[in-house]
């Protein structure tokens, strides 16, 4: 649906509910279980008693580590054209050079330790840190696989059943009797299955999340079902693989002098308890559901959940932390994505013979289509959104400060690019079919990047990136003027460039 239905839709639903509020559920409540057996099936929680003591203590002083070394940071969102400060503070880490976009926000993954990856940490507690949420990304996958087999969610039942068989064996030994029986239906359809579980569960990063509810002057307050305070709005998650699992572990650093209100005495949730709040999206007759999530406790959204339900999570009064482990979609979020776009970019870009003087290969309409699709790529969806961070990511690793090096040097030669097209164009010419056809593609892609460019400088500028401490302040990079001395080839601003070309369409119609 568009967000402006959306938008309206959700107006015209808390218009109507006035003052009222739409039931919802709490452990407290008779129905409870059998609400969440019946409408939120494909949410599992586990105690934290079935989780190893030990990996509890590691993952928790690791929380505390990159908290004392100030890795979290508020992201600084755009919602509807607006711009947010997030009430929690967040820290991605996972695969090196991969990212995941939120909220029109790209973070980049601190990477964890990786076998043939030199990573340099600020300190070897970040370094153990990192490290420890590795270890439970492993963890929580194995929980994932086993939960999703546990509830006969693979597409065809009797295929399920040969598969938990198989994987109750040695790996080996599946697989040599796989290879016995492959011409064998059933069998080829087991490692399908197999493949679609290991896609489906294969978490690549995790987003941690840590607030003190202490410290928030403002925290909304939930408007549906009246549950309270807010950390994190009602939302999907974006930017993840097809009916992907997601997995949460929840340390809230409850003091045992807290009193926990006594159960039945309250109506609602317990507002000194954090919860995660579930409701099934475009749905209000089914009675939402909020979870009370104590220190160490886990859950996972499988499969279609994060579709067909939206989740929150909601305040307690204790300082929280969290790890989300999510299947980032990264088909277009990796480094080796944008580098191998680059050269591909780059490919239209000669050296003449006395290697000076630099020229195009192609002015054909797609090929300079596609190169300026990537230099807009790189500008706004790596570089922009990189240094629109600050120097946040300098407070765990300098990892990423290479690669953006090399792209910012990409970037530049495809700067000359645009600006050797612009001077093609400008020659006068016979005027030839192709020749229009490569201006009005050309010029599309420029207004982008000037609109773009107007998008992310306001950003920039917001009174939320403008009280921001210097360390985190937003950098408008690259940023150049007409005076600088740092021989760009064009101006920044392209208005100029954009109406020369606007005119030079029109007459050619
Ligand atoms: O902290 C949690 O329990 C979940 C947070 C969440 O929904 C998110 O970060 O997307
Ligand atoms: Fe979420």
């Amino acid at each position: 649906m568009l967000s402006q239905q959306i938008r309206t839709k959700k107006k015209k639903l808390l218009e109507e509910l006035g003052e009222k509020r739409l039931p919802y559920l709490t452990p407290a409540d008779t129905d409870f279980h059998q609400l969440w057996k019946t409408k939120y099936s494909k949410l599992i929680f586990r105690k934290s008693d079935t989780v190893p003591e030990d990996l509890h203590q590691m993952v928790q002083e690791s929380f505390l580590a990159l908290r004392e070394h100030n890795c979290f940071f508020q992201d600084l969102v755009r919602i509807k054209g607006k711009d947010f400060l997030t009430p929690v503070s967040r820290i991605l880490i996972g695969n090196p050079g991969c990212t995941y976009k939120y909220l029109n926000t790209r973070l980049f993954t601190v990477p964890w330790p990786t076998e043939s990856y030199d990573i340099k940490y600020c300190s070897p507690q970040i370094h153990d840190a990192c490290k420890a949420l590795m270890r439970l990304n492993d963890y929580l996958h194995i929980e994932t696989v086993q939960a999703l087999q546990g509830q006969n969610l693979l597409e065809n039942k009797e295929i399920k059943d040969t598969a938990v068989i198989d994987r109750k064996q040695s790996f080996a030994a599946s697989l040599t009797q796989q290879e016995s029986v492959s011409k064998d239906q059933s069998s080829v359809c087991v490692s399908e299955d197999d493949r679609t579980l290991k896609n489906r569960t294969s978490y690549n990063l995790t987003l941690l999340n840590y607030m003190d509810p202490l410290q928030m002057l403002y925290l909304k307050q939930e408007p549906y079902f009246g549950m309270g305070s807010m950390a994190v709005s009602w939302h999907h998650d974006e930017n993840l693989v097809e009916r992907s699992a997601v997995a949460v572990y929840s340390y809230s650093c409850e003091d045992s002098s807290v009193q926990e209100s006594n159960e039945g005495e309250l109506k609602g949730r317990d507002p000194a308890v954090w919860h995660v709040g579930l409701k099934v999206a475009w749905d209000i007759e089914t009675p939402g559901l909020a979870v009370p999530l104590h220190q160490g406790d886990i859950y996972l959204m499988l499969d279609d959940l994060n579709m067909t339900h939206q989740h929150c999570v909601l305040a307690g009064l204790s300082p929280r932390f969290s790890s989300t482990h999510r299947v980032a979609d990264c088909s277009r979020g990796t480094l080796e994505y944008i580098l191998g776009q680059c050269e591909l970019a780059l490919q239209n870009l000669q050296s003449g013979s006395d290697s000076m003087a630099l020229s195009l290969k192609s002015l054909e309409a797609a090929v300079v289509k596609q190169v300026e699709e990537i230099h807009n790529e790189v500008e706004f969806e790596w570089l922009r959104q990189f240094w629109f961070q600050g120097k946040r990511y300098l407070k765990c690793t300098d990892w990423w400060l290479k690669p953006m090096a090399k792209l910012e040097e990409f970037w530049r030669k495809m700067e000359i690019m645009t600006s050797l097209v612009l001077s093609e164009v400008r020659k006068e010419q016979q005027i030839e079919e192709q020749r229009n056809e490569t201006i009005s593609c050309f010029l599309l892609l420029l207004k982008e990047r000037q609109k773009l460019r107007k998008e992310w400088t306001a950003r920039c500028q917001s009174d939320a990136a403008e009280s921001l401490p210097e360390d985190q302040r937003p950098e408008c990079h690259p940023f150049w003027t007409d005076d600088d001395e740092c021989n760009m080839p064009l101006p920044y601003d392209l208005e100029e460039v954009i109406a020369y070309l606007q005119n030079l369409v029109q007459w050619i119609e």
